[in-house]
């Protein structure tokens, strides 16, 4: 890269062929076409952005800007290119369209060797120019403006009004070829798989695709004013600040003696009344005096420690201390739990037992809270049969439903169960439809993948919106993150375990951040693995694994055995989540490994 350069994706046409959807956006190996134009241009230059004029959020979602056309009606690439020349932040802009995935590493260097002092320079395939394939400078703004304001339309002639020069890139044919039918999709499929990756074609690293999702959600807002006891797992909407300090006294940690300050080690301390919890003492005490206190009783003013039953001999009357406490022992200061005007609990809190204690310290009876979110989910394929049913030739029980419910239910979310729907787009779109009418959110398992009844990343494509991503973890690889009307969209892999593992690395973050909750990941561990572990590099491994302690009380972890994303029973059977970065290869035993335990013992 010689000159500062930028980059502008063109995304903004009419799609007239492909049925009219977005071009973009059309999975192409299991992510939008525009993503592998995104990878192969990024490297060639300093800044890079996408015009398009509807999926904005969908392109938003790739984590780069999207600029819109100054004008209406789509008039053509030009207002596409005068859009990045307005953005432009470098000396020069390389525009190029959304569908032609197969960018060559060398074209910005080729334009630019082309350019030399000229206005733009112009992509040749040897038969003609390829006007959308260009290095413009940005000083070319203001006649391109002029142009289109007189009503120019037709990038050749404004072509024509300057220095053009010509890149001749007929070496380089795969940049030309864009796709516009099925067929040519199916073509460019393969064209942009690497054989030697077969299986594990180009994919996203798991943080990414969550950096994604999450960077994508806007939190619900909605709240209610809850008894205590109900805001149990509801997300505090407001923080809870003490209005008064906790414990509000200063009070006795022991039963025994509340003894005055500066009485003499050996005396004998007259005990001049009592101080149970609940019935104070109000005097004061003097030297020589004590104070019969029980546990949470309030130390007397003039009180320098307590002392513990067990540490005196005593009559009806006195006492005499026999191992001396040291001046404020077993005292419990007033608000030394709370302090008066902290905040306790932040905003974004989901409540714990421990909390729900916390407030009613307080005395309070009612918290804010956020509303709870609403989840819709259901499973797709004609193969599922419901509980109870005799089974088919090739049919099968449903039970992503049944670890959906239980993880949904641990999210405390509100859950609407739509049952099993068949493979049949008609069928699915209106399932959708209803869902997306009465929840926040819309999980479905299956038919996410490359096979040829699955249409959930077709359907969402048409009517919502979808990123389909091939996430590079195991199991759980295809994924769909989308919107259907106002609704959120996740598509899980129908494979029973990878519907659990995208759930808990993906669908969990995210229900949490939209419940309004400031959630922390969850907690991993390094622990010494004492079986071996297959693994081949490539995909971050989610295995299933036993946390196990020691004869000598230290932990560690095995393998629960085999590991197919078919095998429900090795999610039963784990305690946690080996989790195995993506270049990692096989574990011999004795190797650390990370560990992510499932569940909260105390919550
Ligand atoms: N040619 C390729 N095939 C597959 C790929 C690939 O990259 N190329 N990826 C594989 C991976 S990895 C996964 S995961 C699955 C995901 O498949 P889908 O999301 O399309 O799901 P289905 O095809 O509908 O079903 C897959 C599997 O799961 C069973 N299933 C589905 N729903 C349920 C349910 N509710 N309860 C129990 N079992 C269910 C279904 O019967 C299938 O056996 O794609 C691979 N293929
Ligand atoms: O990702 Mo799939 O979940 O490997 O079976
Ligand atoms: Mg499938």
């Amino acid at each position: 890269m010689t000159d500062a350069l930028a980059a502008i994706i063109l995304a903004g046409g009419r799609a007239t062929r492909m049925d009219g959807r977005d071009k973009g956006l059309i999975p192409l190996a299991g992510r939008p076409m525009i993503a592998h134009v995104i990878d192969a241009v990024r490297p060639q230059v300093d800044a890079l952005a996408i015009n398009a004029n509807r999926s904005l959020d969908a392109y938003a979602a790739l984590g780069l800007r999207v600029l819109q056309d100054q004008l209406a009606d789509y008039p053509g690439p030009l207002a596409g290119m005068a859009a990045g020349l307005a953005w432009c932040p470098a000396e020069c802009l390389l525009t190029l369209p959304c569908d032609g995935p197969r960018v060559p590493a060398d074209l910005a260097e080729r334009l630019q060797a082309a350019l030399g002092d000229g206005d733009v320079a112009v992509a040749h395939d040897g038969e003609r120019l390829q006007p959308v394939h260009a290095l413009l400078r940005r000083r070319c703004l203001p006649s391109l403006e002029a142009f289109l304001a007189d009503g120019g339309r037709k990038i050749d002639q404004w072509y024509a009004t300057l220095d053009t020069r010509t890149a001749d890139l007929s070496d380089r044919q795969d940049l030309f070829v864009n796709v516009n039918t099925p067929e040519q999709l199916a073509a460019m499929t393969d064209a942009v798989t690497p054989p030697e990756c077969g299986h594990d074609s180009p994919s996203l690293p798991l943080a990414e695709a969550l950096a994604r999702v999450m960077a994508a959600l806007e939190p619900i807002t909605g709240r209610q004013q809850l008894a205590l006891r109900s805001a149990l797992d509801r997300v505090l909407a407001e923080p809870i600040t003490a209005s008064e300090p906790v414990p509000a006294h200063d009070n006795a940690a022991m039963d025994g003696y509340a003894i005055s300050n500066g009485s003499p080690r050996e005396a004998t301390l007259v005990c001049v009344g009592s101080a149970f919890a609940g019935h104070p003492y109000t005097g004061y005490l003097a030297p020589g005096e004590c104070v019969r206190i029980m546990t949470g009783g309030v130390v007397p003013a003039g009180t320098e420690a307590v002392v513990m039953q067990e540490h005196v001999e005593a009559t009806d009357t006195d006492i005499q201390v026999t191992h001396w406490p040291a001046p404020g022992e077993n005292i419990r200061r007033a608000g030394e739990d709370l302090e008066a005007g902290a905040v306790v609990l932040e905003a974004g809190r989901r409540l714990t037992a421990a909390d729900l204690g916390v407030i009613a310290s307080m005395g309070r009876a009612e918290v804010a809270v956020l509303r709870p979110l609403r989840v819709a989910f259901f499973s797709t394929g004609d193969e599922l049969r419901g509980l109870g049913q005799p089974l088919g030739p090739g049919e099968i029980y449903d039970s992503n439903r049944y670890t959906l419910y239980g993880m949904l239910q641990h999210l405390g979310v509100d859950m609407l169960d739509g049952g099993v729907v068949p493979d049949d787009p008609t069928a699915l779109q209106a399932a959708l439809a209803e869902a997306a009418s009465q929840a926040d959110v819309i999980l479905t398992s299956g038919g996410v993948s490359v096979g040829e009844a699955d249409y959930m990343g077709e359907i969402l494509q048409r009517h919502g919106e979808a990123h389909f991503w091939s996430i590079a973890m195991k199991p759980g690889r295809p994924l769909t993150f989308g919107r259907y009307d106002q609704a959120w969209y996740f598509g899980l892999p129908g494979n029973p375990v990878s519907v659990m593992a995208t759930f808990t690395q993906v669908v969990t973050p995210a229900l949490r951040h939209l419940s309004g909750e400031q959630a922390e990941p969850a907690p991993r561990f390094q622990m010494v693995c004492r079986t071996p572990l297959r693994k081949k590099p490539g995909r971050q491994e989610f295995q299933r694994g036993r946390i196990v302690t020691d004869a000598d009380g230290s932990m560690q972890v095995e393998s629960v055995g085999r590991q197919g994303s078919g095998m429900l029973r090795s999610m039963s059977a784990a305690n946690c989540f080996i989790v195995l970065p993506a270049d990692q290869g096989d574990v011999e035993p004795g190797d650390w490994v990370s560990v992510e335990p499932f569940g909260r013992p105390i919550r």
